[in-house]
């Protein structure tokens, strides 16, 4: 580290990554009345910025030693680069720049389980380093995200009066809020992702039941999902989706999502959130099928080929005399399916509060998830209600309001899943989620056998009702050695 550099004046904030999310953030503080200076290695994103923030108090730097001599000191730098080793790359080059009491930031979806190393590795060197989710892709970036940022809180009160000026507001209050120690922004950035994924499974098959099920035109799928988000289904994903439909490129008269190749890509947040989730032993059923279906998706020449061998006998097609109805019942399991989304990785965040000792708190999470972010949606005001009335609620489902709508839209929910599977009409994240409800309201499921079989099998022993906590062995077949 170098302390030759101090200087009591420059730019308040240094920004390293000047792509997408970088560029962006910087330019909405730059907005916002914050001198601010920019690193890229690349020179055309250098180049970028120095144009795009003339009319700003922004300077663009190519060399990384002057961008950190034009801060102030101590500095306020955060990264926002590809998640990985890239992020131990940049500390590598910055660290002999810095000085004890810098503050760090990591800016993008860096898995926790880095971040937890980072944070112990940069507190042995002097410095201020916290993790911090961000939402909203490159409009919230610019406009206004929601901020997720958790560790050093002499850091956080630092940083506090610029993230919470750039931040989406909701009733006037800023999507940012201090997430918790360690690791616990990035670990809340991570579940955000994975409900993400789930609710673009549930769109993607409410698409897929409209297309082919009930073989609607693209004008009328854009109609559906039009009324959806004017209703209390409002969200910012059925928002694009929305507008995805009316989309015609430039010089042609068809939609451009006949265009798209049916293979969906991922970056990894909802896979950790499912390994995660596994690992502390939280079903989170509608995430898992979310990531395996990108994961089927890729296998498309196998697809391909099973779709020509099975077709005729597996249609798509669903016979209703009313349309409508359907509809109507769609919306349901949809509101229905989204609540069980969020209550699983509400539950997942609970657990993880007390293992890793994350300290969150469920209604400030839900609170400022309400805006800026990719999973914004009219039903979070329902769920920092929920948290607000009862911070030791066990399971979002247990809400009585939450209840209530479940109890209300299941009845459209079965009809779907059932439609569906009786068409062929593939709907894995609506069947699996009202799997997962049937036995979280199920007080006695059939784990019973599982236990005799694994008893019978391995002597794995059992407990038996009204004395759990004692395990006891049974030989199944008596007669079975004589
Ligand atoms: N895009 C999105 O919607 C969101 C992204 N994120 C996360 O934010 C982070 C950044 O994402 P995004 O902005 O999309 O990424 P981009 O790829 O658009 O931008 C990353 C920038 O970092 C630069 N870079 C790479 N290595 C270095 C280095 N060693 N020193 C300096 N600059 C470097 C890249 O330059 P080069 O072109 O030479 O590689 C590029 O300009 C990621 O972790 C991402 O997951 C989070 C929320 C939303
Ligand atoms: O963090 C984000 C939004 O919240 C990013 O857009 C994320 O990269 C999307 O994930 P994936 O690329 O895996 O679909």
């Amino acid at each position: 580290m170098n302390p030759e550099q101090s200087s009591n004046t420059g730019n308040v904030f240094g920004m390293i990554g000047l792509g997408t999310m970088g560029r962006s953030l910087l330019l909405n503080i730059a907005d916002s009345g914050f001198p601010v200076a920019g690193y890229d290695r690349n020179a055309e994103q250098v180049d970028f910025l120095a144009r795009e923030g003339e009319a700003f108090p922004v300077q663009a730097f190519a060399s990384l030693p002057e961008f950190v001599s034009s801060l102030k000191t101590p500095r306020a730098i955060m990264m926002l680069v590809p998640a990985g080793p890239i992020v131990d790359n940049v500390i590598a080059e910055i660290l002999p720049l810095l000085e004890k009491g810098d503050i760090l930031i990591d800016g993008g979806n860096s898995h926790f389980s880095d971040t937890t190393r980072r944070d112990a590795a940069l507190k042995e060197e002097g410095l201020h380093f916290f993790g911090m989710g961000i939402s909203g892709g490159e409009e919230g970036a610019r406009r206004g995200p929601s901020m997720m940022p958790g560790g050093d809180t002499e850091a956080y009160q630092v940083m506090k009066p610029i993230l919470e000026a750039v931040a989406a507001k909701v009733n006037g209050e800023p999507c940012v809020t201090y997430i918790g120690p360690g690791a616990a922004g990035h670990f809340v950035k991570m579940v955000h992702n994975g409900i993400e994924y789930g609710m673009m499974q549930l769109i993607a098959e409410s698409y897929e039941i409209m297309r082919k099920g009930l073989q609607l035109k693209n004008e009328e799928i854009h109609q559906v999902f039009a009324r959806w988000n004017n209703g209390r289904l409002q969200s910012y994903l059925l928002e694009i989706t929305r507008d995805i439909f009316t989309y015609k490129a430039p010089g042609t008269e068809h939609f451009h999502i006949d265009d798209l190749l049916d293979i969906a890509r991922s970056k990894g947040t909802g896979k950790w959130t499912a390994q995660v989730a596994m690992e502390l032993e939280i079903p989170v059923p509608t995430i898992d099928i979310a990531v395996a279906m990108r994961d089927l998706s890729k296998y498309k020449k196998v697809r391909v080929e099973a779709d020509e061998r099975y077709a005729a006998d597996h249609p798509n097609a669903i016979k209703t005399g009313n349309r409508e109805e359907l509809l109507t019942q769609l919306e349901q399991a949809f509101y229905f399916s989204m609540i069980a989304t969020y209550a699983q990785g509400m539950h997942l965040l609970a657990k993880a509060s007390v293992d890793y000792g994350y300290e969150l708190q469920l209604d400030q999470i839900a609170k400022i998830w309400r805006g800026g972010c990719i999973i914004r949606a009219a039903f979070l005001e329902d769920i920092y209600t929920a948290y607000q009335q009862n911070p030791k609620l066990a399971h979002l489902l247990l809400d009585p309001q939450v209840l209530a709508l479940m109890n209300e839209t299941a009845p459209g929910m079965r009809a779907v899943v059932a439609t569906a599977a009786l068409s062929g009409v593939a709907t894995p994240a609506f069947a699996t989620t009202l799997g997962y409800f049937d036995n979280f309201r199920n007080g006695t499921m059939p784990s019973n056998l599982i236990q005799a079989q694994r008893d019978f099998f391995g002597a794995h022993t059992y407990e038996v009702i009204g004395k759990e906590g004692i395990f006891v062995h049974t030989d199944w077949l008596p007669d079975a050695l004589d």
